[in-house]
């Protein structure tokens, strides 16, 4: 009896796992650029499939094509062969219905705009503007805990306020999908650790599909659902792993076994492909 309820609780699983939608799905994707000393091959034939709500981190070593990957998803480069799709459309399209929000590693953020101003810009852009657009501000800049700084300079903030507010510029125009570079590299620990669980919150209450680019083997294992290791010459995928941690997660979750077992699991994945030596 007890056999027939797992396996009946395991197509359930089964079942909830087909239902998910796709968001990014990647076929054999090659993309080589051309340049003055000859090709350089920075992603070989890429098969990747992340669903809505997931949260994935491409980890790998530096040249290993993890942002000319993300570039690609959010049609900035285009791949030389193989097929993508976002959210079932080309990433053109995805571009142009305003399908995704890009956080950088530098916030980026305009000198001479105030925070409101800075976060105003995508949606001025796009003609969003208009009486939804404070709205949108207001609530964004909430989530990210500066809802005291409307009207103050970037040079006013820290960086960690700053990079806050370069999230909140990016959800100010409601993306299905939140494209993120690095966004924490240049911060300190104690710092970093704070937006990590800031990030973590903002995806749960969201809800929104996240791609993340780390050098952070911890960054990676504190965050993600899905965690895919990249190595170099020429870019390509290692090896996808599925967290088996909750993904309501707590800095706590670090001292933990299972913590480390995953990190273990990426850092042998990364060392068998030669990808750090
Ligand atoms: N516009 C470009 N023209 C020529 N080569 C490029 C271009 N952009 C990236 N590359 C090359 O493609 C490869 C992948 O670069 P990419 O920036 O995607 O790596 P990465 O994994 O994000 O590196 P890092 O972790 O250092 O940021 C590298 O060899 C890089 O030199």
């Amino acid at each position: 009896m007890l056999a027939i309820k797992q396996v009946m609780d395991e197509q359930t699983i089964d079942q909830a796992a087909e239902l998910k939608r796709s968001m990014i799905s990647i076929e054999d994707l090659s993309l080589v650029f051309t340049t003055n000393d000859g090709p350089v091959n920075a992603l070989s034939n890429i098969n990747l499939n992340i669903n809505e709500g997931d949260f994935v981190s491409f980890i790998g070593p530096s040249g290993c094509g993890k942002t000319t990957l993300l570039r690609v998803i959010a049609d900035l480069e285009q791949a030389t062969s193989g097929s993508i799709k976002v959210d079932g459309t080309s990433p053109k399209d995805a571009r142009l219905n305003r399908l995704y929000g890009y956080v950088f590693q530098a916030p980026g953020l305009l000198p001479w705009r105030t925070i409101q101003q800075n976060c105003a810009l995508p949606m001025e852009i796009s003609g969003r503007s208009g009486a939804h657009q404070q709205k949108q501000i207001d609530k964004n800049l909430k989530m990210v805990g500066l809802q005291d700084f409307h009207n103050k300079f970037p040079w006013q903030l820290s960086g960690g306020m700053q990079q806050r507010a370069s999230i909140a510029r990016a959800l100010c125009i409601n993306p299905q999908l939140l494209l993120m570079d690095e966004p924490f590299g240049a911060l300190d620990e104690i710092t970093r650790d704070h937006m990590n669980m800031e990030l973590l919150r903002i995806w749960q209450e969201t809800q929104k599909t996240v791609v993340f680019v780390t050098h952070s083997i911890d960054e990676a294992v504190l965050l993600s659902t899905h965690i895919v290791v990249m190595s170099p010459r020429p870019g390509r995928i290692v090896k996808v792993i599925e967290s088996p941690l909750p993904r309501l997660k707590t800095l706590a979750l670090r001292d933990q076994a299972a913590f480390h077992q995953l990190a273990a699991e990426i850092r042998s994945a990364l060392a068998n492909d030669h990808a750090i030596d």
